[in-house]
This record gives C-alpha cells, sequence and structure tokens, in this order.
C-alpha cells in the first residue's frame, strides 16, 4: 500500500549481477519525515539497493522511486535528495572548503552554504585541510556536509557511521534525529545495530530478500527485545550461539539463490511492505 507519505517505494526491486541475486523481490514502502534504517549483514544487498533507488545501477526487474518517481526522472533530484555514499569521489587536491564550495556551484547555490554546512557537521576548523588528509571520520561528516548542501527533503546515507568515533557516533546520532525532526526523510543504510537502535524509527532488514519492514518498537516489544537478538532472528534463524551470530555478523554473506525461501516478512503500519 502506498500513502501520501510515503517517501521511498521499492517494488519487487531486484538486482542479479552474472547470475548471482544480490537483492531480490524487494517491495518496501518507506515513510517521510522519519529516520529509517536499511540493515543488513556484510553484502546483503544495502549498497546495491540504494544505488538502483539512486539510478546508478538498473534494476534487472522491479521499480525504485523516490518522492513518487525514479531518481532520473525526479524534478530537481539534486537539490531534493541528498546522498552520500562511498565511491561518489572527491576533487583532487581540495581542501574541505574548496570541495563543498565546488559542490554549491554545481548546485547553485551561494558558496556561503559550504561554512554553514561545515557548521552543522562540526568540521569548520577543518575548513582549509585537504581533503586527502581528513581522517575517516572527517570524511564522513565532509560527505554529509556535502548531502546537506542544498538542504534537502531526503537523505540516502550508506554507512554513514562507518570510521567514526565515539564522539562522532554520537553527533551522527543527535543530526539524524534533528533531521528527521525538521521534517526530512533519513534512510541510512548500517550494519553497526546497536547504534542504529538509538537513532532509527524505522527498521528494513534485508538479507538478499527483505526480512522485516517496520518499526523498531514493533521490532523490540518497545524495547523488551534487543535490536540485535531480532536481527539474528530475522536473518539467520538457524543461528542460536552469540559468538556464531557474531562471526556471521562480519563476515562477507555470499548471496543464495533466488529460488530459496524468503523468511517471515511483517507488514507493521508505519512501513508498509507489500512483499
Ligand atoms: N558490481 C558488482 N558486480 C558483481 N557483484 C556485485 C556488484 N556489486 C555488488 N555485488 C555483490 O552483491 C552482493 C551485495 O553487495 P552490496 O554491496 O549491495 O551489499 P551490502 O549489504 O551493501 O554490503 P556491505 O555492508 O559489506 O557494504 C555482494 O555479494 C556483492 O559482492
Amino acid at each position: 500500500m502506498t500513502t501520501n507519505d510515503t517517501a521511498v517505494s521499492l517494488s519487487g526491486l531486484t538486482k542479479t549481477y552474472k547470475g548471482v541475486t544480490a537483492v531480490d523481490d524487494l517491495t518496501v514502502d518507506i515513510r517521510a519525515g522519519r529516520v529509517t534504517g536499511l540493515l543488513g549483514r556484510n553484502g546483503a544487498g544495502k549498497t546495491t539497493t540504494l544505488r538502483m533507488l539512486l539510478g546508478l545501477a538498473a534494476p534487472t526487474a522491479g521499480t525504485a522511486t523516490i518522492l513518487g518517481r525514479p531518481y532520473a526522472e525526479l524534478p530537481d533530484a539534486a537539490h531534493r535528495v541528498g546522498v552520500s555514499m562511498d565511491g561518489m569521489g572527491g576533487v583532487p587536491g581540495a581542501t574541505v572548503r574548496s570541495e563543498l564550495r565546488i559542490w554549491c556551484t554545481v548546485l547553485g547555490l551561494p558558496a556561503t552554504r559550504a561554512d554553514e554546512v561545515m557548521e552543522i557537521t562540526g568540521i569548520a576548523d577543518a575548513a582549509t585541510r585537504p581533503v586527502k588528509g581528513c581522517s575517516t571520520g572527517m570524511r564522513q561528516r565532509l560527505a554529509l556536509a556535502a548531502a546537506l548542501l542544498a538542504d534537502p527533503e531526503v537523505l540516502v546515507l550508506d554507512e554513514p557511521a562507518n570510521g567514526l568515533d565515539p564522539d562522532g557516533i554520537r553527533w551522527l546520532r543527535d543530526t539524524l534525529r534533528s533531521l528527521a525532526g525538521e521534517g526530512r526523510t533519513v534512510l541510512v543504510s548500517s550494519h553497526q545495530l546497536a547504534e542504529l537502535e538509538q537513532t532509527v524509527d524505522d527498521v528494513v532488514i534485508m538479507q538478499r530478500t527483505l526480512r522485516y519492514a517496520g518499526t523498531l518498537a514493533d521490532l523490540t516489544g518497545h524495547g523488551a527485545t534487543r535490536l540485535e537478538d531480532r536481527f539474528f532472528e530475522l536473518v539467520d534463524p538457524a543461528a542460536t550461539s552469540p559468538a556464531a551470530e557474531n562471526l556471521a555478523a562480519t563476515a562477507p554473506t555470499t548471496p543464495t539463490p533466488s529460488t530459496a525461501a524468503p523468511a517471515a516478512v511483517r507488514t507493521p503500519e508505519r512501513i508498509t511492505s507489500r512483499a
């Protein structure tokens, strides 16, 4: 079911690479104005899903829309959707400020906007630092700064917590909550379950196929169970020992054939699964 406040809609979304299905028949609506965590192990298909959503990879089957249209057909998409993904590349030789100013030019924004987003993301002190000399955490902040430049309605962030120290993680959590508080939609991929548990309203769990879509509160019984426990029940019901779970959580996953039976998929009220 699609509602008026659906920000992202995936329908039967499937991607096969040389006979290996990375994303299989993913159908889910993501509600506007909320922080939604796209969760899955390494290799679960999160990045592939986001790339299809943003028109960076062509689906083998199915559709993905953002604000009601495929990204490539969305008017003013570069202003309405802010994106942070690995491999988006930087400008050789740029400093933090000059890189953001280049993006300001590309987006038709005043150069002063670069300084505003540096303040928001806590990197103003690093304005003159070469980007290639920045730490991973600093680069994550810079990537979010770039995503925020055009004051977008929707943010799509691929693993934004990677490389952040505890201060950075707390800052990211507060920032994402505050962005959603302003009415923005935040779709954030991660496999850092403890972190996400404190950040998201809604959860989409995938392991090539959809395993859960709904509110965090529904998933955890309003905190009665931990997200991590529910996650493992959904992605790997056979795993029983914590040691096995920890190992599985960090090991790359080889996609299984698309004929494998999907796990139970819930259809709660906040995110509507149409699987
Ligand atoms: N361009 C590609 N060509 C072939 N296989 C690919 C390609 N991109 C992704 N894959 C495969 O698709 C599967 C899903 O990868 P994807 O990067 O989407 O997972 P992920 O959930 O984002 O993982 P991670 O958390 O490690 O980033 C993996 O098995 C990966 O090897």
